[in-house]
């Protein structure tokens, strides 16, 4: 089960090369390496487990964050109300965003990264909706639509693979400018 300790901080390079594509059928490190992440979202996301463990609760973790240059990225978007199943649960692998919308859409705390240990304050204008294809580890193709929170986290984790990190977003005059109709997410 990853740790803290075993993810990738800002300056190493792994986080700034563009990740490989991932063939399938999965190999048997590649289907480990799914569900590592995807466990890692899980605990991270327990109350408990999380102190114990010393984890920042996560939503979403990419490969190059465990220090693996592959185009895999566990996402775990939690439904507002917690007995709900999850707004979006996956490990999208080969992500490729086929359509976004024009308007913006931008979390109104900005953002952080588990791989960024200090704060980088300003809006981060993200499409407040995309449409996203990806293949899961049996190799299904999935389209799906997502907007506001779930699609945001799902552009970050995506951008990792590109070797963007979230505060190459931010207007460095103006922090805290948005594009005019932003769709502002709290
Ligand atoms: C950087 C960090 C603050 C840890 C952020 N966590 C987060 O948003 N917390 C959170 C939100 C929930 F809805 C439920 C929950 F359990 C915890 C996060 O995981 N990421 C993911 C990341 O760094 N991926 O590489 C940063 C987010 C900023 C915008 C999208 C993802
Ligand atoms: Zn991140």
């Amino acid at each position: 089960m990853y740790l803290m300790k075993d993810i990738t901080r800002d300056g190493n390079p792994v986080l700034r090369k563009r990740a490989a594509k991932v063939s399938f059928p999965l190999s048997d490190e590649d289907q480990k390496l799914a569900k590592d992440m995807m466990k890692y979202l899980e605990v991270s996301q327990d109350p408990e487990l999380c102190k114990k463990y010393k984890l920042r609760a996560g939503v979403g973790l990419a490969a190059p964050q465990v220090g693996v240059s592959k185009q895999m990225a566990a996402v775990l978007v939690p439904a507002p109300d917690e007995d709900e199943k999850p707004l979006f649960k996956d490990v999208i692998i080969n992500p490729v965003i086929v359509s976004e919308s024009v308007q913006y859409g931008a979390l109104t705390e900005g953002e952080g990264c588990l791989s960024v240990d200090k704060d980088v304050p300003g809006y981060v204008p993200r499409h407040d909706r995309i449409t996203l294809r990806y293949q899961d580890v049996n190799g299904e193709t999935h389209k799906v639509r997502l907007k506001h929170y779930p699609a945001i986290v799902c552009q970050h984790e995506i951008d990792h693979l590109h070797g963007v990190l979230f505060y190459d977003h931010i207007n460095k005059d103006q922090p805290f400018e948005a594009p005019a109709d932003t769709v502002m997410i709290s």
